[in-house]
Order: structure tokens, then C-alpha cells, then sequence
């Protein structure tokens, strides 16, 4: 970024109040009256309401549409382990998404824990409190052990945000980029640059779509992960392949598909140059990608290229997941968010792009023309049919899964975020 750009963001947060964020009332306080209802001592009985059974607390207080966006610090973005209380304007900011986009309430929370023990206590202890949980920028492996042990003690969902809410947006955008390409991803030939969370749940659900484990390398910091490595967590074993393969150089020779959830900067000009015909590249470290976008179209104008950023075209985000499976999994009051749900999310969103472009949309992006192709293979978050067509199928999958609790929603299709409270 320029340093005017960084100014510009660091006075975006800063003015004109500091933070992003904030809490407004839901109900009349002017009078004693009201005060007499909202607390003492109306407040009293929507208490011995919950005492008496704790599903009122969905109706007596803001539990069903509120999320709590929890993180530990330990993997900040792209920006590696920089501790809680750095990561809070990133988990304001996802609380900006959750109620922007899909009319949920957030709270940030900052856990300093000594150990992933310790996170997942102190987050169990507070479940009840939430309609869910967003865990965000947590490290892996570790990762992987608290999002599981924190499914297990609670009865509301529990989603790690940077795997499952990026693998969803990934695989959608990446069923679109090889359609367009002109392949499919039962022969693509795939590098992954990263091992961490977000990469090891994309590669997974890449594998779930159709990717052939022995058409796909993944490299760590140490290079490529191959079958004859005695140092890999089990996360990382799942993908070892029997290669002489060793660096990006090696792996990226002929490779259909790349996908960068590593660092910034890593790929090179002469790494893309070797990638096949109309290579697709997924540059999604944030905020700054493993290629620069100019770069790769200068070097390769066949690229099919995403990156993470808002700034240029196919924005592969998780924000394009997260905000409305939260809203279906909340509407119905799903216990978790299951597979059915994340594959039900891929479907929509893919199947979404190949719409025609509302003229919102290319307004706010200020172009004359959007439609389906290299430069357009994903929705962008701004799309408002995001709110109908995820969260809806996201909700009926919960519902034909048997994880929720409640009907699929009379109110639905939702066509902005007023709507999301239905008929009050
Ligand atoms: O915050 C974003 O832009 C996407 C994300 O979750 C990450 O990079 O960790
Ligand atoms: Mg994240």
C-alpha cells in the first residue's frame, strides 16, 4: 500500500470515534416506565423464564442473533502471530461484515490463553451466551484441536472462519475458474502454497468436489510435503505424496491450478510462466497476495487470477461464507454447521456468479459491465442475492440434515437485512 493508502486506513479506524463498532437499543428507555420494564424490576421475569427453561433466552434476548467472533492472535491474516490484542481490528472488522451483510450482531472477543486448553475453556464457559461462534485467525495445528473439542462442548455452531468460511469460497470461485479454463477438477494438477488452516480446508474440500490427492502438492515452509518427510503433523501427513518434487519450482512445472494461503510474495514471475494454458491462480494471502495481480496478468495474460483483496476483481474471501451461513444456521437454530451445510453454501455461491450482475453491484464497483468469466467468477460481497441464496440453502440443508432445531423459515427469501427478524 502507498503511504497515503496506509494513512487512509489507519484514520478510518481511528475517526470519527475509535473502532469500527458499536452497540445500539432495541427498546423505548425514555420513560420510568420503560426503565421499570427493561430493568429493575420488569427484567426480572424474562430471568426466571430462562431459569426455568434456557430456550427462552432465545426470546427474550438477543442470543439468536448474536456471534461471537473469538480469537487468540496466534495468525493474524497473513501477518502471522502477533497476539490478541492486535488481532481486534480484524475481528471488529468481521463483526462489520456479520452485521452489514447478513444483519448479525457480533462481539469481539480477545482470548489471551497460555495454551490451546486454556482457549478452549475459557470460550466453553461463555458458549451459552452466543446464537454462535466464529473462531478467527487461530493457528494451526492447534487450531484444529480447539475448533473440535469447542464442537463437541457446545450445543450451538462452532466454525473456524479461516478454514471452513475460505475452503467454501474457494472451492466455489475454483469450480468457476476451471470451467472457464476449459477443465475440470477431477484432472487438474494443483499446487498449494501453505499448510496452515485455511489451506489444509480448502485442499480438503477441493478433494470433496472432485480433486484427485495425487493431482495436488502442498508445500509448507520447509517445501514440498512428500511421502519420504518425518516431520509432519497428521494435518499435514494427510497430503504427503510420493514425488521427487522438492520446491514451488519443482511443483509449479505444468500445474493447472495454484492456490497461495502462505505469505506474501512468495510465487514468482518464473513460477507462473511454467504453470499450463490458462493457469488459475488463487492468491488469497491477505492483505498481501503471494503474487501481485499485475504482475501475474502481465506475465501470463491467459491467468484466471483471485486474490483475497476488495481492490481487484474475483475477491476469493471468506467473507462471502461466513455472514450468511451464520444467518442460516442461525435462523434455524442448527446445532453445528455440518458438511451438508459448507457443501450446500459452495453450490450457491458458484451457481450465483453465473447470474446476470444487478446494477448495484456495478455500481459499486463503478463498472459499465460484469458477467460471468476471468474477470468475474465469484459474486462479490456487495451482491445482496448473497443474503437469499446462500443463507436459504444453507438453512434447508440444515433442515434435510437434521441438525436444526427450527423449521426452515417462513420469513425466507430474505431480500435485505431488515428482513432478517421476519414478521415482529
Ligand atoms: O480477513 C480476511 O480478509 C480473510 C481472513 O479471514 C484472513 O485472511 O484471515
Ligand atoms: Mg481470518
Amino acid at each position: 500500500m502507498t503511504d497515503a493508502k496506509k494513512q487512509a486506513a489507519l484514520d478510518y479506524h481511528a475517526f470519527p470515534i475509535p473502532g469500527k463498532l458499536s452497540v445500539e437499543l432495541t427498546k423505548p428507555t425514555a420513560t420510568a416506565r420503560d426503565l421499570s420494564l427493561a430493568y429493575s424490576p420488569g427484567v426480572a421475569e424474562p430471568v426466571r423464564e430462562i431459569a426455568a427453561d434456557p430456550e427462552n433466552a432465545y426470546r427474550y434476548t438477543g442470543k439468536g442473533n448474536l456471534v461471537a467472533v473469538i480469537s487468540d492472535g496466534t495468525a493474524i491474516l497473513g501477518l502471522g502471530n502477533l497476539g490478541p490484542l492486535a488481532s481486534k481490528p480484524v475481528m471488529e472488522g468481521k463483526g462489520v461484515l456479520f452485521k452489514r451483510f447478513a444483519g448479525i450482531n457480533s462481539v469481539d472477543i480477545e482470548v489471551n490463553a497460555e495454551s490451546p486448553q486454556a482457549f478452549i475453556d475459557t470460550v466453553a464457559r461463555i458458549a451459552d451466551t452466543w446464537g454462535g461462534i466464529n473462531l478467527e485467525d487461530i493457528k494451526a495445528p492447534e487450531c484444529f484441536e480447539i475448533e473440535q473439542a469447542l464442537v463437541e462442548r457446545c450445543n450451538i455452531p462452532v466454525f473456524h472462519d479461516d478454514q471452513h468460511g475460505t475452503a467454501i469460497v474457494t472451492a466455489a470461485g475454483m469450480l468457476n475458474a476451471l470451467d472457464i479454463a476449459g477443465k475440470s477438477l477431477d484432472t487438474a494438477r494443483i499446487v498449494c502454497l501453505g499448510a496452515g488452516a485455511a489451506a489444509i480446508a480448502c485442499m480438503k474440500l477441493l478433494v470433496a468436489c472432485g480433486a484427485r490427492p495425487e493431482n495436488l502438492v502442498m508445500l509448507d515452509r520447509k517445501g514440498v510435503i512428500h511421502s519420504g518427510r518425518e516431520d509432519l503433523n497428521p494435518h499435514k501427513a494427510m497430503f504427503a505424496v510420493d514425488t521427487d518434487k522438492r520446491t514451488l519450482d519443482d511443483a509449479i512445472d505444468g500445474a493447472d491450478v495454484f492456490v497461495g494461503l502462505s505469505g506474501p510474495g512468495l510465487m514468482t514471475a518464473d513460477h507462473i510462466r511454467k504453470m499450463a494454458p490458462n493457469p488459475v491462480v488463487f492468491a488469497c494471502t491477505n492483505p498481501d497476495p503471494e503474487i501481485h495481480p499485475d504482475l501475474a496478468r502481465e506475465v501470463r495474460p491467459d491467468v484466471i487470477m483471485a486474490t483475497g483483496r476488495s481492490d481487484y476483481p474475483n475477491q476469493v474471501n471468506n467473507v462471502l461464507g461466513f455472514p450468511f451461513i451464520f444467518r442460516g444456521a442461525l435462523d434455524v437454530r442448527a446445532t453445528r454447521i455440518n458438511e451438508a451445510m459448507k457443501v450446500a453454501a459452495v453450490h450457491a455461491l458458484k451457481d450465483l456468479a453465473r447470474e446476470p450482475v444487478p446494477q448495484e453491484v456495478l455500481d459499486a464497483y463503478e463498472k459499465d459491465e460484469m458477467s460471468f468469466g476471468r474477470e468475474y467468477i465469484i459474486p462479490t460481497p456487495v451482491d445482496v442475492r448473497l443474503l437469499d441464496r446462500v443463507t436459504s440453502a444453507v438453512a434447508q440443508a440444515a433442515v434435510d440434515s437434521g441438525v436444526a432445531r427450527k423449521p426452515y423459515p417462513s420469513h425466507y427469501p430474505l431480500k435485505n437485512v431488515e428482513d432478517v427478524y421476519g414478521q415482529v
